[in-house]
């Protein structure tokens, strides 16, 4: 149960948490460690960080469990934030300002994904207050450098002897704020695959005719579902101090795409199109990928966790969800790229969940806002679902997958 001035020590930390400027390309990443481990340790949580790269922490922590050689679970977040514009936000970005008259907490990475981070720590504050015992062992990470890839981050974790010691069986990980009443969940997610296409040619006069870089985008359809190619940047052109010079032939142009691939995407006829059509090396053209998700894991199955019977999992999450009043929408494809990636492509399972119900997607926008309403109702969300998740049931009428568990 939670008590009013619980509920405010809680949002006050949420804030706290808020104020540390973690934004790339410089996140303080020292600093919210510090913070982090004090809040470990407020919560009884075992911590250990490992720097697999310099500056770059990773925050381990541990709830034993009774039974520790059950499958554990793992609850991961990132500590890094994109960038913001402050002048183009109502409040200060790291002002983690409170709106008293519409509860809104204004910062960056309110809803990417500081909010979810501490969530799981409240989450566990109260129900060990209240006595509960995990059987299987709970790690919560706090992992840098999500926004830029996660290279230095996740996917050297999950290749560390410190991570195959975790023995882990389920990573729950960020999804996105739903603007109605039903939580949204994520079973797969789209790889970033980042083009850079350069075209070279000899610079002369302005009036000589060039072919345009051919360039697609995407029609509609469930957001996770479809390939889509934006825009990034366009880098070309002769600039003097009074503009862009007109009758002057550019020696080099460069476009920089973001394009998401679905799971179950035709990879080879994509990258068909990119050899052949977009940058055809016959007209000096080349190109470099600077992120390139797999689509596939390492078994050569599209990198999804199952969202049905197949995956035990599942139905525990499904139903603690629903237990503590939460209603929870089709399971979809991320429409960008987490961390879980790494999780799925070395096949574990990772749902992809940051509950949020009646909040616009603000995730990288200006403005990002999470109402305390809807934070404090999280913290109620993930004590059903990690206390379902922490516990071993093996009564004889469950299934043989379940039984595994
Ligand atoms: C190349 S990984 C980039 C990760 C980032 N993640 C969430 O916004 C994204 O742009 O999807
Ligand atoms: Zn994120
Ligand atoms: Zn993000």
């Amino acid at each position: 149960a939670t008590s009013p001035s619980s509920d405010a020590d809680a949002i006050s930390r949420f804030q706290e948490y808020l104020r540390i400027d973690t934004a790339q390309p410089a996140p303080k990443y020292a600093a919210a460690v510090d913070f982090l481990r004090a809040q470990a340790a407020a919560a009884g949580l075992e911590a250990q960080t490992i720097e697999l790269f310099a500056g770059k922490p990773l925050l381990l922590l541990k709830w034993p469990g009774r039974q520790p050689s059950l499958p554990s679970i793992l609850l991961n977040s990132h500590t890094d934030v994109v960038p913001s514009e402050p002048h183009k936000w109502e409040h200060p970005p790291f002002s983690a300002a409170l709106d008293e008259a519409s509860g809104r907490i204004y910062a960056r990475g309110s809803q990417d994904m500081k909010c979810v981070g501490m969530q799981y720590l409240e989450a566990i504050r109260r129900v060990r207050a209240a006595g509960f015992i995990p059987d299987r062992n709970i790690y919560i990470t706090f992992v840098p450098d999500e926004e830029i890839g996660g290279h230095e981050g996740v996917e050297a974790f999950v290749e560390s002897k410190e991570y195959k010691d975790l023995n882990v069986g389920l990573v729950l990980d960020e999804g996105l704020a739903s603007p109605g009443e039903e939580y949204r969940v994520f079973y797969a997610e789209r790889s970033p695959w980042w083009l850079t296409i350069k075209a070279k040619g000899a610079p002369g006069h302005g009036a000589k005719l060039y072919d345009d870089v051919d360039l697609v985008k995407s029609g509609e359809k469930a957001e996770g579902d479809v390939v889509s190619v934006n825009f990034a940047y366009l880098k070309a052109g002769t600039q003097t101090p009074t503009g862009f010079v007109m009758n002057l032939q550019p020696s080099e142009a460069e476009v920089g795409l973001d394009i998401r691939m679905p799971p179950n995407v035709h990879v080879e006829a994509l990258k068909r199109r990119l050899v052949e059509e977009w940058a055809p090396s016959s007209r000096n053209m080349s190109f470099e990928f600077k992120q390139k998700g797999c689509v596939l894991d390492n078994f050569g199955k599209p990198a999804i966790t199952p969202v049905d019977s197949s995956n035990p999992w599942w139905s525990v999450f499904e139903e603690a969800v629903k237990r503590a009043g939460g209603k929870l929408g089709k399971p979809e494809v991320f429409p960008a790229s987490t961390d879980a990636r790494y999780f799925r492509k070395i096949g574990i399972p990772a749902l992809g969940f940051s509950p949020m119900a009646n909040t616009p997607i603000l995730l990288h926008d200006h403005n990002e806002f999470l109402s305390k309403d809807e934070y404090i109702k999280g913290i109620g969300i993930y004590e059903s679902v990690i206390k379902a998740l922490a516990t071993h049931k093996d009564d004889a009428r469950d299934d043989e997958s379940r039984a595994e568990l």
